[in-house]
C-alpha cells in the first residue's frame, strides 16, 4: 500500500497542470485511504486538495488548506510548494499585498529546496506575479531561472510560456514575439501542455486582433476553443471569450460579439477577473448602442465605468502591494542589517573587552616581570650591599671579623651577657715568634700560618662566639655565655689545635700561640676592660715561655687603670701549658 500510495501522490503532482479530470479522481482515490495515511501524507494530500479547490476557484477555502500547510506540514518541500500555490491563489483574489510577503517568504527559502519541480514551481509563481504588477524584467529573471533548472519537457514549456507572458505584457507586439509565442506554444503542445500552449495562442490572437488581423485571431481562437475549455480554467475561457468578442466586433459580427461578450462576463464574474470584465462591458455597452438600445447602453456603461475603475485600481492596487511588500522587505532587510550591524558592535564590544582583558593581562604580566625584575635586582643589589658590608667587616686575609667589627660584635655581646646576667670571656691569641717564621719562610708562608691558624680555631667555636683579628699575629675571642673554667677548657683546645696544625706538608713549620683569659666573672662586662686584663694574661704567657694559657683573675685595679696580675710560680702539673692565676 505505501509504495502504491507514493505513486498516487507522484502521479497527482505530475497532472495536475495537464489533465484535472483525472487529478480529482487521484485525489478521491486518495482521500478514500486518508485512515492509513501517514501524517506527511495527509498533510501532501490536504496540499493536493488545496490546490484542486484553487482551480476550481475556491480560493477562500484554497488559501486556509495552505495556510495550514505551510504552519503545520513537517515537510519543508511540501510547505514550499504550498507557498507558491498560496501566492497564485493571493494574486487571483487580489490579496496583492500579502502575495508578495508570501512570494518574499517563498524566494527566501527557496535556496535550501532541492526540489526541482518545487523550485520551477515558486520561480513561476514569482514570475506570474511580478507580470502582473507590472515588473516584467524582473519577471523575465524569475524565468529564465526557472527554464534553466534541468526537467521533462512540459516544465521547461512552463516556464517558456511564462517568460513569453511576461514579454507579451513588456511589449512591444512585434512580428519576433509573435513567431516567439508561435514557437513556445508548439512546443508546449509537444510536450502536452495544452494550458500554457493556449495560454500563448491567447497572446498571439490579442497581438493579431490589435494588427487588425481578426479572422486569424477568431480562426486560432475557435480552433483551440473546445480543448481549453476542457481545462476548465476560468480566467483562459473569460480570456478567449473577450478577445473573441473584440475580433467579432471589429468584424462587424455584433451578434457573436455579444455572445461571447455575456460569455466573457459570466467568467469573469465568477472568478473576479475584472481586465476582461472590463472589456466585456465596453462591448455589450458599444453594442447596446450600436442597435440603439439606450437602456442597455447607459446599464453597460455604467458597468463598464464601474469596471474600468476596479481594473485601474487593480493595476494600481497591484503595483502599489509590490512597491509596499518591497519596502517591507527592504525594512526587514535593513532591520536585520541593522541588527547584524548590532551584533557585530557587541561582537567588536566583547572581542574589545576581550582584548582589554587580554591587555589588562599582559599589562599585569608586565608589571609582575618588572616587580620581579626589580625584585631580583633589589635582592642582587641587597646581596652584593650585604657582601661588600660583610667585606668591608671582614678581616681580608682570614676572612674573620676585622679589629673595629671585632669590637662592635664583643660589646654587644657583652652587653647581652651583662642584661641578662651570665658570664662572658675573652681570650686573646698571639701566636708565637711569628716574626721568625715570616723571617724564615718568607711573608706568603707567614700569610699561611695566619690562615691555617685561624681555621684551626674555628673548628673549635660556636656560631655565637665573636672572632676577630685584632691586628698583625693578635686575634681575640669573646666567647659568651661562658664561665672562665669553661674558657680556660676552650681556650687549651684552641692552643692545641694551633699547636697541632700542619702548614706546609715539604717543610714542616710547627707553630704555636699564647692565650690569655678575662673573664666576666672576675672582671666587669667592659670590653676595654677584658681586653687589658686578657691582654696582662697574654703578656704573661709570653713570658712565661709560650705555648700556653694564663687567665687574669686579678680583681683590683691601681690609680691607672687596671692592676697587674699575679702568677703563681708552679703551674697546675695535669694541663703543663695551663697557669692558673692564683690569688694574691
Ligand atoms: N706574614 C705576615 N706577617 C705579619 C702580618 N702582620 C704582622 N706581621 C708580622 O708579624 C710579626 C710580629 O712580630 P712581633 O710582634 O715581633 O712578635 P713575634 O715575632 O710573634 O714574637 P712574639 O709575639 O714575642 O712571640 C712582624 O714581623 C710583622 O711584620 C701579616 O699580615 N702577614
Amino acid at each position: 500500500v505505501p509504495s502504491d500510495t507514493a505513486q498516487l501522490f507522484a502521479r497527482a503532482d505530475a497532472i495536475k497542470m495537464v489533465d484535472n479530470a483525472s487529478y480529482q479522481k487521484l485525489i478521491e482515490q486518495l482521500e478514500r485511504r486518508s485512515a492509513v495515511l501517514s501524517d506527511t501524507d495527509q498533510w501532501h494530500l490536504r496540499y493536493l486538495e488545496a490546490w484542486q479547490a484553487a482551480y476550481v476557484g475556491q480560493n477562500d477555502k484554497a488559501r486556509l488548506q495552505l495556510e495550514a500547510v505551510i504552519k503545520q506540514s513537517p515537510d519543508a518541500d511540501l510547505r514550499e510548494q504550498a507557498r507558491g500555490t498560496l501566492v497564485n491563489i493571493l494574486g487571483i483574489s487580489h490579496r496583492y499585498e500579502e502575495a508578495f510577503t508570501t512570494l518574499d517568504q517563498a524566494l527566501e527559502e527557496l535556496p535550501g529546496i532541492v526540489n526541482n519541480s518545487t523550485r520551477q514551481h515558486v520561480l513561476a509563481e514569482a514570475s506570474q506575479l511580478l507580470t502582473e504588477a507590472g515588473q516584467y524584467d524582473l519577471a523575465i529573471n524569475y524565468a529564465d531561472q526557472l527554464i534553466l533548472i534541468p526537467s521533462a519537457l512540459n516544465y521547461r514549456c512552463v516556464g517558456v510560456s511564462i517568460k513569453l507572458d511576461a514579454e507579451f505584457y513588456k511589449g512591444p507586439h512585434d512580428d519576433a514575439l509573435v513567431s516567439q509565442l508561435q514557437r513556445g506554444a508548439n512546443d508546449c503542445l509537444a510536450a502536452d501542455h495544452t494550458l500554457s500552449a493556449d495560454v500563448l495562442r491567447s497572446d498571439i490572437a490579442s497581438i493579431e486582433i490589435e494588427q487588425g488581423k481578426n479572422s486569424k485571431a477568431i480562426t486560432l481562437l475557435r480552433d483551440t476553443y473546445q480543448d481549453m475549455s476542457k481545462l476548465q480554467y476560468q480566467w483562459l475561457e473569460a480570456r478567449y471569450n473577450v478577445l473573441l468578442a473584440e475580433a467579432y466586433w471589429k468584424q462587424n459580427s455584433t451578434s457573436q460579439a455579444e455572445k461571447y461578450a455575456l460569455s466573457t462576463v459570466d467568467a469573469a464574474l465568477q472568478g473576479n477577473f475584472v481586465e476582461p470584465l472590463s472589456s466585456a462591458y465596453q462591448l455589450l455597452y458599444q453594442i447596446a448602442q450600436q442597435k440603439g438600445n439606450l437602456r442597455d447602453a447607459v446599464m453597460y456603461h455604467e458597468k463598464f465605468r464601474i469596471a474600468d475603475d476596479n481594473r485601474l485600481d487593480n493595476i494600481h492596487e497591484k503595483a502599489l502591494a509590490y512597491q509596499v511588500a518591497k519596502q517591507q522587505v527592504e525594512a526587514n532587510k535593513a532591520e536585520i542589517i541593522a541588527l547584524n550591524k548590532q551584533n557585530k558592535i557587541l561582537e567588536l564590544q566583547q572581542a574589545l573587552e576581550h582584548k582589554e582583558v587580554e591587555s589588562s593581562r599582559l599589562y599585569i604580566a608586565l608589571l609582575l616581570t618588572v616587580l620581579a625584575s626589580i625584585a631580583f635586582w633589589l635582592y642582587r643589589l641587597n646581596r652584593s650591599h650585604l657582601r661588600f658590608m660583610r667585606m668591608a667587616r671582614l678581616d681580608g686575609l682570614t676572612g674573620i671579623l676585622n679589629h673595629q667589627h671585632f669590637v662592635e660584635e664583643a660589646e654587644r655581646s657583652l652587653r647581652h651577657a651583662a642584661k641578662s646576667m651570665r658570664c662572658a670571656s675573652l681570650i686573646l691569641i698571639d701566636l708565637d715568634h711569628f716574626k721568625s717564621i715570616n723571617d724564615k719562610h718568607g711573608h706568603t708562608v707567614g700569610d699561611q700560618v695566619l690562615r691555617r691558624a685561624v681555621a684551626a680555631c674555628q673548628r673549635h667555636l660556636h656560631s655565637f662566639d665573636v672572632f676577630g683579628r685584632l691586628g698583625g699575629e693578635e686575634f681575640g675571642i669573646l666567647l659568651s655565655e661562658c664561665s672562665a673554667e669553661s674558657a680556660i677548657e676552650r681556650a687549651e683546645q684552641l692552643r692545641i689545635a694551633i699547636h697541632a696544625t700542619p702548614i706546609d706538608d715539604f717543610s714542616p713549620i710547627t707553630i704555636s700561640a699564647s692565650l690569655g683569659i678575662a673573664s666576666t666573672f672576675h672582671h666587669s662586662h667592659d670590653l676595654r676592660c677584658l681586653l687589658v686584663a686578657a691582654d696582662e694574661a697574654l703578656y704573661q704567657a709570653k713570658r712565661d715561655g709560650r705555648n700556653r694559657v694564663v687567665i687574669n683573675i686579678a680583681s683590683y685595679t691601681t690609680a691607672n687603670g687596671y692592676a697587674p696580675t699575679h702568677y703563681p710560680a708552679n703551674a697546675p702539673s695535669d694541663r703543663e701549658s695551663l697557669k692558673y692565676v692564683a690569688e694574691k
